[in-house]
């Protein structure tokens, strides 16, 4: 019989379906060196935030078929890591949106009307009408920041309270914005009006400090800010000053930097901030809610039967899954890489199969491609299942196309996305040990290994520019594994793809656009 570990408090109705097909131990709060101990005698790992499963513990999971996270977030996850051992990742990406919805907006209500400092005062005794005049919501403007899941359905309830609503998403069309009633802003203007900020996004190296000291300054002094997304979104300590020094009215927060918070300039606040124990999943349904979704998922896939929300391996049979998976790997890529490229909101998707991939099943390409694009936008919210779904509530149309006459490479795959700030275009191939190769950029033939961090130009074709570029990214410390110019014609326009071994920093962009020649630039994660 199976075994299956739960290291985290889960609902009962999880161990239920889970011991109908194995044996299933309960050990919550372990040390992560308890954990590396006992992982290697079981099958399957049932975790919500509470666990974190690193690298070390994916490998002293010998018997690990699956980590299944009672929730939507896995960066408690090595899921890179679980990936490579073949390990399926699963979670459950709409489980508990109302939860963190309402939680938000309890979060709003409750920071206007002081309600947790009012009733601690009662409870010590005591009858104070004065100190507690909160504000009203009501025709106020709420300023929705992501409007996913979870944004949406506060949307929804916030116009009921007669709220007027903003929305910042690159991602998102103005049309499915309106549909939602609200209406599409920058960032910048949201700030800048709104009575309210509520934050509904992933955490991700463009989300982080998003808040910062700067535009907490450009707040109005009455606006208050919720915090039910992810910690680390808000610059806490200028947060905390910016309350104090009354920049902003206050901040209710679900979500920290480091996660119990510890010692923090947020607790010396007074009545102005209200704080939860990342509380926005923790409501009996909800919980119910995501126990059966991923314990369903543990159960099936130790049967043999296909995930429905993997967030790392899709959901195919296993015997289309083994021949499509090399490929599907190249969509995802090839996806992350063009969305990238695009930069904003995408509404065209062209995916064109080529040379001998062109006689093949496309439907899962076009997902895996799906999954890639929208990953900028929706991180692990994103997978094989919804990807569809996703692009199309997003307003991305999808044209699928094949072209077996053409053969540079056995088979290619070509994807060209059309957005709000243009079309780029990227097409790759496997080699014959499975690798991939990006072998076009926007019309320029290339040959280059994808890698993790990636700068792209777009440049004349002219001597001393790749010189410039190489002291440029050397003053920053930043190492280049490899390099190449594609081109048309001698001296013309030309394309530069660079694998770097380090991320870029801040304001490199901006400095690479400043090299005499170079047109534009881009910087890519994969
Ligand atoms: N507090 C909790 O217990 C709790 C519970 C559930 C979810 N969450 C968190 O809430 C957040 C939202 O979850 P969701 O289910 O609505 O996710 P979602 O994927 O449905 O929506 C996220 C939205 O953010 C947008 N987005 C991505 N990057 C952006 C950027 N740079 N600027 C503006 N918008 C951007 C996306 O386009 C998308 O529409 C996630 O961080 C999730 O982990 C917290
Ligand atoms: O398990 C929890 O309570 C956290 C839930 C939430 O942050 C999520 O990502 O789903």
């Amino acid at each position: 019989m199976s075994k299956v570990l739960v290291s985290d408090p889960i609902d009962q109705v999880g161990i239920d379906i889970l011991s109908q097909v194995a044996s299933v131990d309960v050990k919550t709060n372990l040390k992560p060196e308890e954990l590396v101990q006992i992982i290697g005698e079981y099958d399957a790992l049932m975790i919500r935030s509470g666990t974190r499963v690193t690298q070390e513990i994916i490998e002293a999971g010998t018997q690990l078929k699956i980590i299944g996270r009672a929730g939507v977030g896995v960066d408690n996850v090595d899921v890179p890591a679980a990936t490579r051992k073949g390990i399926v990742v699963v979670n459950s990406p709409e489980g508990n949106t109302i939860a963190a919805a309402e939680h938000a907006l309890a979060m709003m209500l409750s920071m206007s009307r002081y309600i947790p400092d009012a009733n601690a005062s009662v409870k010590r005794g005591e009858w104070d009408r004065k100190t507690f005049v909160g504000a009203e919501v009501y025709k106020k403007t709420l300023g929705i920041v992501g409007l996913g899941k979870i944004g949406s359905h506060v949307a929804g309830v916030a116009k009921a309270l007669g709220m007027k609503l903003l929305a910042f998403d690159p991602f998102i069309s103005t049309e499915r914005a309106e549909q939602i009633g609200c209406q599409l802003v920058d960032l910048e203007l949201l700030i800048q009006q709104a009575d309210y900020i509520t934050l509904h996004i992933p955490k991700t190296p463009e989300t982080t400090h998003l808040i910062n000291a700067e535009r907490l300054a450009k707040m109005k002094p009455t606006t208050r800010i919720i915090n039910c997304a992810r910690g680390g979104i808000i610059d806490e300590e200028a947060l905390a000053a910016a309350i104090k020094e009354g920049k902003i009215a206050g901040a209710a927060l679900d979500v920290y930097e480091i996660e119990p918070l510890g010692e923090s300039s947020l607790k010396s606040i007074g009545k102005e901030a209200v704080l939860t124990p990342h509380l926005g999943a923790s409501t009996a349904e909800a919980q119910v809610n995501v126990a059966i979704d991923v314990a369903e998922q543990i159960r099936d896939v130790l049967l043999g039967l296909p995930a429905r929300s993997a967030v790392n391996i899709p959901g195919l049979n296993p015997d289309v899954l083994q021949e499509l998976k090399p490929y599907m790997q190249l969509a995802e890529t090839l996806g992350k890489l063009v969305g990238q490229l695009a930069g904003g909101r995408v509404e065209l998707l062209n995916v064109r199969l080529q040379g001998e991939l062109a006689t093949n099943r496309s439907q899962p390409l076009v997902v895996a491609s799906l999954k890639g694009l929208l990953y900028q936008a929706l991180r692990e919210r994103v997978n094989y299942v919804n990807a569809s779904i996703e692009a199309k509530e997003r307003g991305i149309r999808v044209i699928e196309t094949r072209d077996a006459s053409i053969k540079d490479y056995a088979g290619s795959l070509h994807l060209e996305a059309t957005g709000s700030l243009g079309t780029h275009s990227v097409t790759g191939a496997l080699l014959g040990d499975g690798e991939i190769r990006l072998t076009n950029l926007d019309g320029f033939p290339i040959n280059v290994p994808p890698s993790q961090h990636m700068l792209f130009t777009l440049h004349r074709d002219q001597p001393g520019i790749i010189g410039k570029l190489g002291s440029l990214l050397g003053s920053y410390n930043v190492n280049i594994a490899s390099m190449q110019v594609g081109r048309k014609i001698v001296r013309g326009e030309a394309v530069m793809a660079l694998s770097l071994d380090d991320p870029l920093p801040d304001g490199i962009l901006t400095e690479t656009i400043k090299v005499p020649g170079i047109r534009d630039a881009y910087t890519v994660t994969l």
